[in-house]
């Protein structure tokens, strides 16, 4: 494997009332910069439970959110209405508010397996998102992002930067639900990277992450581990 180096930006905060004043300050920044450059702009979050308070935050701060597209990381392939589905999540907590006038672009398909829906996806994303703005990802414990699992048998395709599709299907091991997740190369091209952690056990992963080199057994590692700016909350 090729040695690239890592540029993180770590911020630290003493609590998460901080860290979620400090970041939903940030991202709509990012989002009216856009705005102001080009008219519109593209959101792009992760799921889980970590970035539900943020959400709810951002719903409530008045920007022209009619000129701004939210859309997702990942996905579990379940209809928009299960609990466990990000866009449920998504249009519960941040399509709200001031942000319900944004525009909505998801991954879910009805009636479709998600491993008939890659292209699609990347269909969508192409000529409804892209290019991506500001893209938020989560991590968890056991060092996945958006839903690039440990050891999958799909990462090497999700890692290949040369694989054009900007979506690609997974089956985790080790988590419920058939996915649809960004591959690498889609969460490179974003210009603005972030990276939401939250506990002392997520920052142990994060910094184990930092200083290795498997980008398979540490799914995080292949996005820190590259030379693009990723800029981390920590609370
Ligand atoms: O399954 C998922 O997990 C990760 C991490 O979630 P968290 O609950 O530990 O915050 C999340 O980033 C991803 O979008 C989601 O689908």
């Amino acid at each position: 494997m090729e040695e690239v180096g890592t540029m993180t930006n770590l911020k630290k905060f003493k609590n998460k009332e901080e860290l979620l004043e400090e970041l939903s300050s940030d991202i709509v920044e990012l989002l009216q910069d856009e705005i102001e450059e080009k008219g519109k702009a593209s959101l792009l979050v992760s799921g889980g439970s970590t970035p539900k308070p943020l959400f709810q935050k951002l719903s409530n701060i008045d920007i022209p959110w009619e000129k701004v597209i939210i859309s997702l990381v990942d996905d579990r392939w379940l209809e928009p209405t299960h609990k466990d589905s990000n866009e449920l999540l998504v249009k519960e907590n941040l399509m709200q508010n001031f942000a319900s006038k944004a525009k909505f672009v998801g991954m879910f398909i009805e009636g479709k397996t998600a491993y008939e829906s890659d292209e699609d996806c990347s269909l969508t994303y192409e000529d409804n998102v892209f290019p991506f703005d500001v893209i938020i990802l989560g991590m968890g414990g056991d060092s996945h992002t958006a839903s690039l699992f440990p050891e999958n048998e799909k990462l090497k395709e999700a890692y290949d930067l040369k694989n054009e599709n900007l979506c690609i299907s997974i089956k985790p091991d080790t988590a419920p639900y058939d996915r649809m997740s960004l591959t690498l190369g889609a969460i490179l091209s974003a210009k603005n990277i972030i990276l939401h952690i939250e506990g002392e056990e997520k920052l142990k992963v994060y910094e184990e992450a930092l200083n290795s080199k498997d980008i398979f057994k540490t799914p995080i590692s292949a996005v820190l581990n590259n030379e693009r700016l990723i800029e981390v909350y920590h609370a």
